[in-house]
């Protein structure tokens, strides 16, 4: 098929730590879309947008209590030039994410919508939090990767651009699209071997070894159903089954020495 020339995926960021993006620019499948052009990376610290000379971030709360809050104005700054620059690139509408865990839970159907824009500006909070009213002025839609606390948000940001970039044409090969295939269609993934065939007295299962790809599909599918049935029941209230799907759960459930 004739490859289509790929947009560019455009993310700024607003953090205080641009090298821990180092993490998904000189490593793997990321890396590898980054040196194709696929998506770009440009990092905003705001303290580079302070104007005093100790080019200070964060200050004491309003209203006591511990911890420290991140300072609105180096944060407008940086998000300005972080948003001049998407524009710049042909971003028309930019779309700012704040990182905290008072967002709504990132699911995949979230990431396929990102996926879809032009690129993000991503805000990356640290300390206790940011200003309320640089959230209210600058940000479009908070987001969270889960129930728990952080030192900050780069971690979630790069959990969320790793996933947005995953979902850019041109960066997954067959193999590792039908992997995420097999994950998105609202199953667990199955179990998977490969050699040695006898590791430490376990052997695999007789019907990979079979080369019937039919039967070998049929037990990948029962297998992700069962998992899912018994790890992540909450995951099957949300999926419809087909009749062959149903038939293998009822099947798994049977063989289950209860
Ligand atoms: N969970 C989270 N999903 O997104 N961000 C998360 C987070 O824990 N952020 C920290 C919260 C405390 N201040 C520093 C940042």
């Amino acid at each position: 098929a004739l490859i289509t020339k790929a947009e560019v995926y455009h993310f700024d960021v607003v953090t205080l730590f641009p090298e821990m993006f180092e993490a998904i620019t000189r490593h793997g499948i990321t890396r590898r879309a980054v040196e194709l052009g696929l998506f770009g990376l440009n990092s905003w610290n705001p303290r580079d947008f302070t104007a005093d000379k100790h080019r200070t971030v964060d200050d004491r709360p309003y209203g006591g209590g511990p911890g420290m809050v991140m300072l609105p104005e180096p944060l407008e700054s940086a998000l300005e030039a972080a948003k001049n620059r998407q524009r710049k690139e042909g971003v028309a509408a930019t779309h700012t994410v704040y990182l905290s865990p008072q967002g709504a839970a990132l699911t995949h159907d979230k990431v396929l919508e990102l996926a879809q824009k032009p690129g993000l500006v991503l805000l990356c909070g640290r300390y206790e939090g940011v200003d309320e009213r640089l959230l209210d002025r600058q940000i479009d839609e908070e987001i969270s990767v889960g129930d728990y606390v952080l030192s900050g948000g780069e971690l979630p940001a790069m959990v969320l651009m790793d996933a947005i970039i995953r979902q850019l044409p041109g960066v997954l090969n067959t193999a590792a699209s039908a992997e995420e295939d097999s994950f998105v269609d609202g199953l667990l993934d199955c179990p998977h071997y490969t050699r040695p065939e006898n590791y430490l007295g376990m052997s695999v299962p007789e019907v990979l070894l079979s080369g019937n790809h039919a039967l070998i599909r049929r037990w990948r599918l029962k297998q992700s159903l069962g998992r899912t049935f018994l790890r992540r029941p909450d995951l099957l209230t949300k999926r419809q089954l087909s009749k062959e799907e149903a038939r293998l759960l009822a099947e798994f459930k049977a063989d289950l020495v209860i």
